[in-house]
């Protein structure tokens, strides 16, 4: 380390931790190791009595960690995803631009924590996520970096693309079939359809056609292809998806030609929904237990799908992993295991 006046230390790194004590009223660190000296530092310093101070000299290759942590925002931050300025002893915080589906690529993750001295931790993607909410913090661990580590995150970016990004939801033209003869009869009220509908409504949809019919395979087929003839881009069928001789649900909507994805899900609750493509129209067709419980299968798949994500059997088989909902008494979801998959 060099000493230097402090009268021409701007732009310098400090090279160790300045203590200020104003007697009454504060004693503590006025100046941290590592800080870089601003013009209006200058003052605070000869007050406290410092004319010359240590300087921390970075190497030609080197950079310090508030440089590195903005070269690293700017890397792995992707569409809709930005960090917060002017980084803090080499952090930044990772932030979403608006409200939308979290992606977070594991594998380039991965790949930047293995390389030592940078710190990248998250929370768990294929969520939404609201303005304003955390998506995780980068910390470059020492004072001082090699540049190579940067050019190293690069080459994997460059190679496997951005680690972040949020998708916007699109406002999907959206039709309810409510099933059920007990509610097109009138001996109970809808409540399934006003549920479906406050969910579908918070990702910005267009509920554009809501009905109500009974547990009939042929009308819930019609009523199925009606909807994607008026021009529905997601069609969300409710009620008689289990085993009941009244359950029509599952075949008729197969009946319908659609392609079925799964009819099942490995998640509490959840078992018996179906997902399925009618001419590249998404369908669900949802148990009863999404009418009954807060959060279902419906809510991991949901938010994927009004980001118009393409769902494969895969993505439904893998839900297992974190799909046992443990009902706490104050639901945090998303902010939980469930759904992270
Ligand atoms: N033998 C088996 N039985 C059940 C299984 C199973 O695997 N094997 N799975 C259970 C699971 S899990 C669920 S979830 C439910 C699925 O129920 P359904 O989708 O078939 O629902 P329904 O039989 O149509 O109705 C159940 C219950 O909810 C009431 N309901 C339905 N729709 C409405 C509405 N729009 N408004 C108000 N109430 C509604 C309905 O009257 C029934 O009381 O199956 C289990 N069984
Ligand atoms: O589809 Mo059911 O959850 O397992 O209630």
């Amino acid at each position: 380390m060099k000493v230097v006046r402090t009268d021409d230390s701007v732009g310098m790194v400090l090279g160790h931790d300045i203590t200020e004590i104003v007697p009454g009223e504060f004693k503590g660190v006025a100046f941290k190791k590592g800080h870089v000296i601003q013009e209006e530092d200058i003052k605070r310093l000869l007050r406290i009595g410092k004319e010359h101070i240590y300087i921390f000299e970075l190497k030609e290759n080197e950079l310090h960690e508030d440089e590195a942590a903005l070269a690293l925002g700017n890397l792995i931050c992707g569409r809709g995803v930005h960090f917060s300025t002017p980084p803090r002893e080499g952090k930044i915080n990772i932030l979403p631009d608006y409200k939308g589906l979290l992606k977070i690529s594991r594998d380039v993750l991965d790949d930047v924590n293995e390389l030592g001295d940078i710190c990248l931790a998250t929370i768990h993607g294929n969520r939404t996520i609201n303005e304003g909410e955390l998506i995780g913090g980068c910390r470059v661990i020492p004072l001082k970096i090699n540049k190579t580590k940067i050019e190293d995150v690069e080459k994997i970016i460059v190679e496997k693309g951005k680690i972040f990004e949020v998708k916007k939801f699109k406002a999907l033209k959206s039709a309810i079939i409510v099933t059920g003869s007990e509610v097109y009869k009138g001996r109970i009220t809808d409540k399934f359809g006003p549920v479906v509908e406050r969910k579908l409504l918070e990702f910005g949809a267009e509920v554009f056609y809501k009905t109500i019919v009974p547990d009939d395979s042929d009308i819930i087929k019609e009523t199925i292809l009606k909807c994607k003839e008026m021009g529905a881009e997601l069609i969300v069928v409710t009620g008689g998806m289990s085993v009941d001789p009244d359950d029509k649900t599952p075949g008729a909507i197969k009946s319908t030609g659609a392609d079925i994805v799964s009819y099942g899900s490995p998640v509490l609750p959840g078992a018996m929904l179906l997902f399925a493509y009618l001419g590249g129209i998404p369908v669900f067709g949802l148990p009863g237990c999404v009418m009954f419980s807060a959060t279902t299968a419906f809510d991991i798949l949901l938010p994927r799908v009004m980001a118009g994500e393409i769902i494969v059997k895969r993505d439904i088989t893998r839900m297992g992993y974190g799909g046992q909902c443990l009902k706490c008494q104050v639901c945090t979801f998303p902010n939980c295991h469930f759904g992270k998959y």
